[in-house]
């Protein structure tokens, strides 16, 4: 079963309870099978056979240690050598953990983590059970000093979380070294918003997330998944609507023309590009389908969407920070029209108050990183950890805002006004580190346009856009450029 969502930690401990609570199952179960799937999961991907292989099993003084626990019994039965070292016993408040450990002490020895004297060979597998969910604070990197360097090149599995990622923000709480990053993390039930965000897939190497029996509840921030097909139908190419997007001035229209370019490939019926007299001609000998208009100031803009046919927007990618630019997001505002405000106008929105209170929720704003900063410096200062990280804060800008913000990265977060917040990750078998390339943000802002030309909600646009643009620069790989996203898209929507 594909998860649907990524959980926060209060989310997953909910689950669990309401799941226990019903009667249906016990935390010692839940446990058991925690332990099973990610014996399954190291066999599958690490270690098909355990026997005469040596393992280092690190357990904490919670229920990740539990899972622990059970992992050293499952392992000792299938004859692996176990090697068993605990920072603390469990207490009383973690029962289920505690039995764990007593049924191991049954076959088995437990060592303190930081008795390195008595320390054996190198292992062929480390198990890092010290903590999972329920970190609340910095790990101190010294517990980790005593079997680091015995570790040497054996793969290490982080059981639900490489112990010291926050599994709300997917950033490492404490100091630098205060982590254990792994091979492979083994989830439970579904994944963490941490194994997707910030440095959460640097440090959990690949990811396995294993069925407990915990049915089908999801968490509130969904994940975004390929489009339904973005065939054509009938329709003649203004029933695909037409995109219009402004460019800037001489030298400037690269940007604008990758966006447009995206628009057409998505399979918006026209696309056209509004730019400044001068740079008409360098544009001109530059295109072929898409289509020229001259926009030298809002007065032609505003004459230019008298058109009612023109029923999407794109500003930003090149467009320029002057008077002229600002006047021009404010037209676009005022027509109403579902609009994607990227690049320089952010930037000038950031500046305005009177353009930034002319958003509207069929606005998608496309900050990166440092441009969300400009927009919503408060909120971008808050320092993430537990129960706060990348999705809330977008989250906060979105209702803020009234508009739907994407919030770019390997961790792309959209939320709409409402609430409703989606994550795509460009992580682990979807990974695309190519994106990072110079006018690749540019082409996103035109699939997103041309996808609102074609009809779709700013939210939907956006999520199929971020997938579509990430699934383009798969196809590709090594060597991409962001002139390359746009002609691989009929490979992408062929495929669909
Ligand atoms: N409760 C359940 O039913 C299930 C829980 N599961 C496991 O339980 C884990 C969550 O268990 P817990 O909520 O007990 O939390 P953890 O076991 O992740 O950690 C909590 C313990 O670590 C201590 N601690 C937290 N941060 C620390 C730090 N920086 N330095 C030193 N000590 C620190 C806490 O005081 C507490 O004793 C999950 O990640 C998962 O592995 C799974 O077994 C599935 C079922
Ligand atoms: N390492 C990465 N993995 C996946 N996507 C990435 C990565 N780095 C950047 N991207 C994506 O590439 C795009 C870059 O956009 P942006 O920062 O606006 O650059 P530019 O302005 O040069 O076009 C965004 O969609 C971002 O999500
Ligand atoms: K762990």
């Amino acid at each position: 079963m594909r998860p649907e969502s990524a959980v926060t930690t209060a989310e997953m401990r909910k689950i669990e309870a309401d799941a226990i609570e019903s009667g249906s199952v016990t935390g010692l179960d839940l446990m058991e099978r925690a332990g099973a799937g990610a014996v399954s999961a190291a066999r599958e991907r690490l270690m098909p056979d355990p026997a005469g292989k040596r393992v280092l099993i690190l357990c904490g003084p919670g229920n990740n240690g539990g899972d622990g626990y059970v992992i050293a019994r499952i392992l000792h039965d299938l004859d692996a050598e176990i090697e068993l070292r605990a920072l603390g016993a469990p207490g009383q408040g973690a029962p289920d953990a505690l039995a764990n450990r007593k049924r191991w002490l049954e076959i088995g020895t437990v060592m303190p983590l930081d008795d390195s004297a008595a320390m054996g060979a190198q292992p062929d597998l480390v198990i890092d059970a010290l903590f999972g969910t329920g970190l609340a604070r910095g790990v101190d990197p010294a517990i980790f000093d005593p079997v680091r360097a015995r570790i040497g090149a054996a793969p290490i599995i982080a059981v639900d979380l490489p112990s010291g990622l926050c599994s709300d923000s997917g950033q490492v709480i404490g100091a630098e070294g205060g982590i254990l990053p792994a091979t492979l993390t083994v989830s439970f039930h579904r994944p963490k918003r941490g194994h997707y965000l910030r440095d959460g897939p640097r440090f959990c190497g690949a990811l396995a997330v294993c069925d407990i029996g915990l049915g089908a509840t999801e968490g509130a921030v969904r994940l975004v998944r390929a489009p339904d097909g973005l065939g054509k139908g009938h329709g003649h190419k203004f029933s695909y609507g037409h995109a219009l997007v402004l460019s800037g001035g001489m030298g400037q229209s690269g940007a604008a023309r990758l966006a447009a370019r995206a628009a057409l490939r998505v399979g918006a019926g026209l696309v056209t590009i509004g730019a400044p007299a001068e740079a008409m001609p360098e544009i001109a000998a530059q295109i072929t389908a898409l289509m020229l208009r001259r926009v030298d100031d809002a007065g032609n803009f505003a004459g230019l969407l008298d058109d009612p046919r023109i029923n999407a927007l794109c500003l930003g990618p090149g467009l320029g920070l002057g008077p002229r630019e600002a006047a021009l997001i404010g037209t676009a505002l005022v027509s109403a029209r579902p609009a994607v405000l990227d690049a320089d106008a952010l930037t000038l929105i950031a500046a305005d108050p009177e353009l930034r209170s002319a958003l509207h929720p069929n606005c998608v704003l496309t900050p990166h990183e440092g441009e969300f900063a400009r927009l919503f410096p408060d909120i971008a200062d808050r320092s993430e950890g537990p129960g706060w990280g990348k999705p809330d804060l977008v989250a906060e800008a979105a209702r803020r805002s009234g508009c739907v913000i994407l919030l770019k990265g390997p961790d792309t977060v959209i939320a709409t006004p409402e609430g409703n917040v989606m994550l795509h990750a460009a992580a682990y078998e979807r990974a695309a580190p190519w994106l990072a390339t110079a006018g690749s943000g540019d082409v996103l802002a035109g699939l997103i346009a041309g996808l609102l030309a074609r009809g779709a909600a700013p939210a939907a646009a956006a999520q199929t856009g971020v997938w579509l643009h990430t699934e383009a620069a798969r196809h590709m790989g090594a060597g991409l450029i962001a002139e390359d996203l746009p002609d691989l898209l009929p490979r992408v929507l062929q495929d669909l």
